[in-house]
């Protein structure tokens, strides 16, 4: 394994100066190194995604482990949590295992499993939560993303079995009774396209329930891609009352709005939907102040029969894990809501924390460092980094990603920043801005 010498990048606090890199770790100082001149780039810890869907088992046309790790990685990632709404769902520890051991032998990002919360994503029965948490995949997050734990009994119940060893429900905040036949927003626009809406409603009073019943249990809540001003609401009043509730925002709903349904173009249809300019303002600014904790891609693959044809039959999602970081620089770093350090406490930092990644036990105790992610950039630490160039701009066209799929709303679009190196545990996986391997 090499050293690396990387020489003069700017700290997330501001600060210039080297960093040695040996043995996967950040040393004091290492000889014949090789050296990155990374004068004007700005450093971070290696980004770690919450909410990535990487398609396999099931959805290889999609996206595979590989494709969808290679991608991260560009995207200045070093782990990604997958979904487990993949074909058989991850509701069991032999298909936990396998995802996990399929994204180690890739080895560009770590690929953390999510387990399903109820047995096929059926909502009704549980799954096997404690077997998935004591399986080699080591599952913290659960998640039945993609549907709603609509049963207050069954989400209860979850609650429950995941405090025994400090997991998390990863909620996809969704009242299914409120949105049967759902296209887009409901508002103003959809009542102008004649498009089914999926009202601001269904998601506030999930979170709102699913806070209550976090509290009520004693346990540890997270929400996924929260896209309304009044979810903000419900949060900040949530954790004022002390429950313990952590909630994610996507790159899209902090830059995108409804508006652009009205191009009927499927791929802007994304569940929960692109809401309002109100809507994206709140989201800022809860993402700035704390009260929406970190950023996460809801990375979305699609086959192009699933994207190109009707608005009406397309399937949700788009892409992120490329573009995320550039959209975040765009919409929170220029626009002066969050500096550097922020963007490491929202896209690294915090994400590890929830996800449980961070190689610390709840009382802050050190387990094993090997998995830890979302560490400080200090000696001693594993070399999980990523490499900024703030000032370089580029346009994004969807052969150009490494995605299998082609669904990026971004398409055209300018915007700033590029991963000039990612580093897994020393190892560059991004190099020059070149996936390595
Ligand atoms: N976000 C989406 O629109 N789609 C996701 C599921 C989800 O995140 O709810 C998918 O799996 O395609
Ligand atoms: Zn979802
Ligand atoms: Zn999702």
């Amino acid at each position: 394994m090499s050293n690396y010498l990387i020489r003069g990048a700017t700290f997330p606090d501001g600060t210039a100066k080297d960093l040695a890199v040996e043995n996967g770790l950040i040393v004091e100082k290492t000889e014949n190194a090789e050296v990155i001149d990374a004068e004007g780039l700005r450093l971070l810890p290696g980004l770690v995604d919450l909410h990535t869907h990487l398609r396999q088992p099931g959805r290889e046309d999609a996206e595979t482990i590989e494709t969808g790790s290679r991608a991260a990685a560009l995207g200045g990632y070093t782990a990604v949590c997958a979904m487990a709404n993949t074909d058989p769902v991850a509701d069991a520890a032999g298909i936990v295992e396998q995802v996990w051991r399929l994204g180690r032998e890739v080895g560009l990002v770590d690929v953390q499993p999510i387990g399903a919360v109820t047995l096929g994503l059926n909502g009704e029965r549980l799954a096997e939560l404690g077997a998935m948490a004591e399986s080699a995949a080591r599952v913290r997050v659960f998640s039945d993303d993609g549907h709603c734990v609509h049963d207050a009994a069954v989400m209860r119940r979850a609650l429950e079995y995941v405090k025994a060893f400090d997991g998390v429900i990863a909620q996809h905040a969704e009242d299914p009774k409120l949105t049967v036949g759902a296209q887009m927003n409901e508002g103003e626009q959809s009542a102008q396209l004649g498009l089914a809406g999926w009202p601001a409603v269904a998601e506030e009073a999930i979170i709102a329930r699913d806070a209550l019943l976090a509290a009520h249990v004693g346990s540890r809540l997270h929400v996924c891609h929260v896209s309304t001003a009044g979810s903000v609401e419900v949060l900040r009043w949530a954790k004022g009352r002390g429950i313990r509730v952590t909630a994610e925002v996507t790159p899209h709903h902090l830059l995108l709005t409804d508006e652009l349904a009205a191009t009927y173009d499927p791929v802007y249809k994304v569940n929960p939907p692109l809401r309002t300019a109100e809507d994206v303002t709140a989201l800022r600014e809860a993402l700035a102040d704390g009260t929406i904790d970190a950023v996460a891609t809801d990375h979305a693959p699609h086959a192009r029969e699933d994207k190109e044809c009707e608005w009406a039959a397309a399937r949700p999602g788009m892409l992120g894990l490329e573009t995320a970081l550039p959209i975040v620089i765009r919409t929170m770093v220029e626009t002066g809501l969050l500096d550097w350090q922020g963007v490491a406490d929202r896209m690294s930092h915090a994400p590890a924390r929830i996800a449980g990644l961070t190689g610390l036990t709840g009382n802050g105790r050190a387990t094993s460092g090997a998995g830890a992610h979302g560490r400080p950039l200090a000696v001693g630490e594993p070399a999980n980094l990523t490499l900024v160039d703030p000032s370089a701009r580029w346009t994004v066209t969807p052969d150009g990603l490494a995605s299998i799929s082609r669904n990026t709303p971004y398409a055209g679009l300018e915007l700033p920043g590029t991963i000039v190196a990612t580093f897994l545990r020393g190892r560059p996986t991004v190099l020059d801005g070149k996936a390595q391997a």
